[in-house]
């Protein structure tokens, strides 16, 4: 069997993420119909569309949170799901693959350090790492992801006691922690005030520029996009309408594939994100 860093050597040459005919029915209505695409190394995509265009569908099926009907997802050139099954390496690719929630999923009585120390364990082992400790080097690494994500300071207090922007960074230490290479992110700044949604896209940024990480982002807001992605899938009715440089997703093109839809994409949320601050 091949080592971890063998493994990873191994996938420099491929795709981050290639997706193949992805097709997913819910009581027989597309999700997503016949989606191919494929996501670079480092590249940072956002996913736009409206309300049940597929987006979330999408994300979970490329972490295998969620099976599909049919079609491939692959990670790094090794196959995640095939035809509606999990691959048997689907678990080891799944730790290289962080999710953020619109609503931060963490526990919200463990300490911010905790959160993010047990960030990639699973539920048994878990409460054994709470009873017998965490190493010092495990602590280490997780204040350092902390202090990455500029929330060093918090580290101690209740996850419960921090503001939403503030769990947020909690959520992509806890990816750090986990040593992600790609970060599939669901409506991260949804639930977020601008200046906490500025400083997570902020963020997120600064990760794929500096580190590297493959970013995948859905959004509903075309303004944010604009702003901080070039390459934008679009989808509707679970089907991929367009697949490109941000700056031809004009709202001309956006009326195109949406209608009258088009409006909560271009309206919605968060435009004063820019005019509040200096960015
Ligand atoms: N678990 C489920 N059970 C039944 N239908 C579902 C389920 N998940 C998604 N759907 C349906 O699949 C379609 C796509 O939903 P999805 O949540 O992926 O869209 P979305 O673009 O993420 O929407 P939103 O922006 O509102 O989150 C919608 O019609 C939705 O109702």
């Amino acid at each position: 069997m091949r080592s971890t860093t063998e493994f990873l050597d191994a996938s420099l040459a491929q795709p981050a993420v290639r997706v193949d005919r992805l097709s997913k029915s819910f009581r027989g209505q597309f999700a997503l119909q016949d989606v191919s695409l494929t996501v670079g190394m480092g590249e940072m995509v956002a996913l736009v569309g409206a309300s049940g265009s597929g987006k979330s569908t999408l994300l979970r099926n490329l972490n295998g949170l969620q099976q599909a009907d049919q079609g491939t997802v692959e990670i790094f050139g090794n196959p995640l799901q095939v035809g509606g099954k999990l691959h048997s390496k689907a678990r080891r690719l799944r730790s290289q693959i962080g999710f953020i929630f619109q609503q931060f999923n963490l526990v919200n009585r463990l300490t911010v350090l905790e959160n993010v120390l047990v960030g990639n364990l699973s539920q048994v082992s878990l409460w054994r790492s709470l009873v017998r400790g965490f190493s010092q080097s495990e602590k280490l690494r997780a204040l350092s992801a902390l202090e990455r994500v500029g929330i060093l300071n918090q580290a101690y207090k209740r996850a419960a006691a921090l503001s939403g922007g503030q769990q947020q960074r909690v959520a992509i230490a806890r990816c750090l922690m986990q040593g992600a290479q790609i970060i599939l992110a669901d409506e991260p700044i949804a639930s977020l005030d601008p200046e906490s949604a500025r400083k997570v896209m902020e963020l997120l940024t600064r990760l794929n520029q500096e580190q590297g990480i493959t970013i995948i982002t859905s959004l509903h807001q075309v303004q944010i996009v604009r702003h901080y992605f070039e390459r934008t899938i679009a989808l509707r009715d679970g089907s991929v309408r367009f697949d490109g440089h941000i700056s031809d997703l004009n709202d001309q093109r956006l009326n195109e594939i949406y209608g009258a839809a088009a409006e909560e994409l271009v309206l919605s949320g968060h435009a004063e994100i820019f005019s509040a601050s200096q960015v």
